[in-house]
């Protein structure tokens, strides 16, 4: 079944097309690479399907409902209720420990500490980071912080992950280590993913590419 889908949207900033009429359709359940060269677009269709950025033209539906009518603050409460999304330089908030960090949005969505904290450190330790529960950003690893990052966007339970990049600040070995960390926890919690990269190796973890070149798509690859 679709969940997530996108007709003909168009996007541009100032004189530059950034998306020149894209459509394409995601099921649930089903983890997605956007892939393409530099500047093709995938950042902002990303943000278009999130919810984050709207579409000039063209129309983005999700779960039946369409998306990019609705409000700044309703795109910010479906993103918040529906939606974790990880980006390649994701700040966590220095003064919090990672737990707390992960523990943030179940605060923000009104659950008790004890069981934010409780439901934050399984998160960790699904991306093999509870050793680091209690450190702060500062003292992590380029690797640790982006599995602490994931760890926070899995922590509500989103029905779709948005990721750009998510691996883009990391080494070969580390990225991959969180990367399969992201698709697995996502296929055990029966998310739908969709992910952002540049590199065909972190494609060949989704079950379909989707390629992007000068704004619109260029192809489409079963993995
Ligand atoms: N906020 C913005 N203001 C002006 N131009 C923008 C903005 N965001 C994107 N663009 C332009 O839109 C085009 C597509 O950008 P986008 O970031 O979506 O590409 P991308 O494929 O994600 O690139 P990269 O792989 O380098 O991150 C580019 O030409 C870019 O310069």
């Amino acid at each position: 079944m679709t969940l997530l889908e996108a007709h003909r949207i168009e996007k541009a900033f100032g004189r530059t097309y950034a998306l020149r009429g894209v459509s394409l359709a995601i099921e649930r359940g089903e983890t997605v690479a956007i892939t393409g060269p530099s500047g093709s677009g995938k950042s902002t269709l990303l943000h278009c399907l999130s919810g984050i950025m709207r579409p000039e033209t063209g129309e983005v539906h999700y779960a039946g409902r369409r998306v990019d009518g609705l409000d700044e603050a309703a795109r910010t409460r479906l993103r918040r209720e529906e939606f974790g999304i990880v980006f390649q330089f994701d700040r966590l908030v220095p003064e919090l420990t990672a737990v707390e960090n992960v523990a943030l949005p179940l605060l923000f969505s009104g659950r008790g500490r004890a069981e934010a904290t409780t439901v934050a450190r399984d998160r960790l330790e699904e991306v093999a980071a509870l050793d680091v529960a209690d450190a702060r950003p500062a003292e992590l690893s380029g690797g640790q912080l982006q599995r602490v990052a994931v760890a926070r966007a899995l922590v509500t339970g989103p029905k779709v992950i948005f990721a750009d990049e998510p691996t883009g600040a990391l080494d070969s070995v580390a990225g991959e280590r969180v990367l399969s960390l992201l698709v697995a926890a996502a296929r055990t919690n029966g998310a739908t993913v969709v992910i952002v990269t540049h590199d065909n190796q972190v494609a060949a973890h989704a079950d379909r590419e989707i390629v992007l070149r000068d704004g619109v798509l260029a192809g489409e690859v079963v993995v």
